[in-house]
């Protein structure tokens, strides 16, 4: 079994583990990553959990009919959290902290430098940060939604080496292990491509947000920023003692030798789209594989309303294949979209420079 070493970690638990049976905290399987934990900050090792399991745990405390509603659903959040963090707060003898983050925090650059200060904090008190997503607030356009690309983002404020996704099953299988019996187990993954993302089905069980998929995408986000994601089966108490002896269980992402800088990550995760610039296939060309920036004469449509300055998504067809930040506003660029360079000054009076977006300004999704 290969080595696993670590300093700062994420570690996700999902609402499989907190509230087995869907609608009511259980300790059952929290005990053994409880102790881990405590043996892993007697280790000199730093940890913060992100923690799913409110709408489960509150789910027995809301009346509804067949399939609650998104009101029921965030009541059951509001009961199920205190519960929740109840929960792990038993389990230790040390203060546990509760952060609830909505979407908005994360691209909000005010809001993301207070959360991680805060984080930075906590970790400098012996508190544990246990983290979830703030679920009265949000309405699903708003929402990180799952708590698998929350425990990334986490890891990504918090300048965390390693996120840890404690779920009910192995790690990655080739298919779905609840559908095919046949599916293959796969220890270590080195590039998430297109085929690891198509290898990934959604939850497993009703209390599941987003299932494999949602974890893929995590671990993504993670290798490109240098942290490596491991996915184990939390209900498997022997998991947790390998983990402490150094040992790889589960399925390890191997983070991605071309790490982003602290600029790539914030244009990529942080920074809010405020637009999208529709181009044509021979743009696409040019900033896939030639390094180019953005000229006016790619674009074909200009949507939504945006300042010089702010961030737009670029899409070719269906596919956004990048983001970066526009010189031009939304209605300097329906003026100037599909010309040459040359005629920017004619067309607009002025000129902010012959491109739309420069390279260095741009990052590839
Ligand atoms: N390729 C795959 N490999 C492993 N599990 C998969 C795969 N595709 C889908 N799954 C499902 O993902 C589930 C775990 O995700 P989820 O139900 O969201 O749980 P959690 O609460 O831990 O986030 C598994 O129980 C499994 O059924
Ligand atoms: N905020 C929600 C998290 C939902 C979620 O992502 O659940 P999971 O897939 O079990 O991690 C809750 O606490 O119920």
């Amino acid at each position: 079994m290969s080595q696993f070493a670590w300093q700062r970690a994420v570690i996700k638990v999902g609402s499989a583990l907190i509230a087995p049976d869907g609608n009511a905290c259980s300790s059952q399987f929290l005990l053994p990553i409880a102790q881990f934990i405590c043996a892993s900050r007697a280790q000199g090792k730093e940890v913060i959990l992100v923690s799913s399991g409110s709408v489960a745990a509150g789910r027995s405390k809301i009346a509804y009919k067949h399939f609650p509603s998104i009101a029921e659903k965030q009541a059951m959040a509001a009961v199920g959290q205190t519960q929740m963090m109840a929960n792990w707060a038993q389990l230790f003898d040390f203060d546990c902290a509760q952060i609830l983050l909505t979407s908005d925090d994360l691209h909000n650059r005010t809001r993301y430098v207070n959360i991680k200060n805060t984080l930075r904090e906590l970790l400098r008190n012996h508190a544990l940060p246990i983290v979830n997503e703030n679920d009265t607030v949000v309405i699903n356009e708003l929402k990180v939604g799952d708590n698998d690309n929350l425990a990334a983002y986490t890891a990504l404020v918090a300048q965390a080496d390693t996120l840890i996704i404690c779920s009910d099953i192995d790690g990655l299988y080739d298919a779905d292990p609840r559908k095919n019996p046949h599916a293959r187990f796969i220890p270590k993954v080195h590039e998430i491509n297109q085929q690891i993302h198509d290898l990934a089905g959604g939850a497993g069980t009703s209390v599941g947000t987003g299932g494999m998929r949602t974890k893929i995408q995590a671990a993504e986000k993670c290798a490109k920023s240098g942290i490596q994601t491991l996915i184990v089966n939390g209900r498997n108490a022997d998991v947790f003692a390998q983990l402490s002896q150094g040992k790889q269980p589960g399925t390890l992402f191997v983070p991605s030798k071309n790490r982003d800088g602290a600029r790539t990550q914030w244009l990529r995760h942080t920074l809010r789209s405020k637009g999208t610039l529709v181009i044509d296939v021979g743009a696409r060309q040019a900033l896939m594989h030639k390094g180019a920036s953005l000229l006016p004469s790619g674009i074909t449509s200009v949507l939504g309303s945006f300042k010089p300055g702010e961030a737009v998504d670029i899409r070719c067809k269906d596919q956004i294949i990048a983001k970066g930040l526009s010189l031009y506003s939304n209605s300097e660029l329906v003026k100037i979209k599909g010309q040459q360079s040359d005629k920017i000054d004619t067309l607009l009076g002025y000129s902010s420079g012959e491109v739309v977006i420069h390279r260095d300004d741009m990052v590839l999704l």
